[in-house]
């Protein structure tokens, strides 16, 4: 079974590992980081994906597998443009950053401050050897509301919401089927992260983009993602609709991170905190990657690992207590 499987997919992950070696060998010791540990999901047409978790969860790696930045140890991944299913782990590179590009979450060191903006827009279309150029920096320009009298300005003259605009519209000018958004709010004021959410969200809708966002805080994946996964020490502990997963977390570790923004939800506002996790990180050896933090930990938990399992219609969780 896939998770969230549909025929109508951009992107579909199997069973996805990463693990990290670490250590000397000559001192006899190596450690290996699970950054992924068996993640499978699927991300649709026109769909954003929220993936949430703390630092360390394996975000930004799982972002990097799917667009072929970064080998998996084991595991499938694919990304289904025109009709062709492309798979990620054995294409290349050349082959898979047709369809899928990348936004980071700094705008000031991912774009060549000196270049124009013009330039930073046609060069990605002159690579590809496309035709109206003019055309689609306009358009691109609009889309991520940016005054066109900005074309002749240097990067460096920009502030940072309009360079991580810019990013944005660099992204998109080359029509990808997928794009990842790492922590594409994180460096901006608060005031602005609005805004750059907005825009992601109108490029999905004019152009029909699926996106993967990626963020440590969950209310900005609440607000324009239409399903999220929580990731967990490199585990998928809970998928879902958006708003069922913050509505109803049945994740201890999600209800956790909730409550942490007690204003996410205004229904939540009068509760008592009764979610008090531990604070240590450690990856047990064996049993739910979560137990040594869970409040609700039984014997069970330290023996067995939980397996996804659909709880309600589309909404999955990995944990005894379901
Ligand atoms: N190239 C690498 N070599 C070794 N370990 C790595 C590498 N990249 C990531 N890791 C480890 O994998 C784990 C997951 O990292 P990742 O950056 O994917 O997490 P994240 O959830 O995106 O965290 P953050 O929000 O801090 O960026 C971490 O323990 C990290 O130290």
């Amino acid at each position: 079974m896939l998770v969230g499987s549909t025929e109508d997919y951009v992107v579909k992950v199997k069973n996805l590992k990463v693990h990290f070696s670490k250590g000397n060998p000559l001192f006899g010791k190596k450690y290996i980081t699970k950054a992924l540990d068996g993640v499978t999901l699927t991300i649709r047409k026109r769909e954003i994906m929220g993936v949430v978790g703390e630092s360390g969860s394996g975000k930004t790696t799982l972002g990097r597998v799917t667009i072929g930045l970064q080998k998996p140890t084991e595991g499938e991944v694919y990304i289904k443009a025109d009709n062709e299913e492309i798979n990620v782990v054995k294409a290349k590179l050349k082959v898979i950053s047709k369809y899928v590009q990348m936004i980071y979450q700094d705008p000031y060191s991912s774009i060549d401050p000196i270049m124009r903006v013009y330039d930073v827009l046609a060069m990605p279309l002159k690579y590809r050897k496309e035709r109206d150029i003019e055309k689609k920096i306009e358009e691109a320009m609009n889309l991520v509301e940016l005054p066109l009298e900005l074309l002749e300005n240097r990067v460096y003259q920009l502030s940072g919401g309009q360079r991580q605009r810019l990013s944005i519209a660099r992204a998109i000018i080359v029509d990808p089927k997928y794009v990842v958004a790492d922590e594409p709010t994180t460096m901006l004021d608060a005031s602005l992260k609005g805004e750059i959410l907005k825009i992601i969200k109108d490029a999905r809708e004019r152009k029909g983009i699926s996106f993967m966002l990626i963020t440590h805080e969950l209310p900005i994946a609440k607000i324009i993602s239409d399903r999220l996964t929580v990731l967990y020490l490199g585990k998928v502990v809970e998928m879902g609709r958006s708003s069922d997963v913050i509505r109803k977390p049945l994740h201890p570790y999600t209800q956790s991170l909730i409550e942490a923004y007690p204003k996410i939800d205004p229904s939540l506002r009068d509760k008592p905190k009764e979610i008090k996790i531990k604070v240590d990180i450690i990856r047990p050896e064996k049993g739910c990657v979560f137990y040594p933090r869970c409040p609700f930990a039984m014997p069970k938990c330290k023996e067995e690992e939980p397996q996804l399992k659909e709880v309600e219609q589309e909404h999955y969780v990995a944990c005894w207590l379901y």
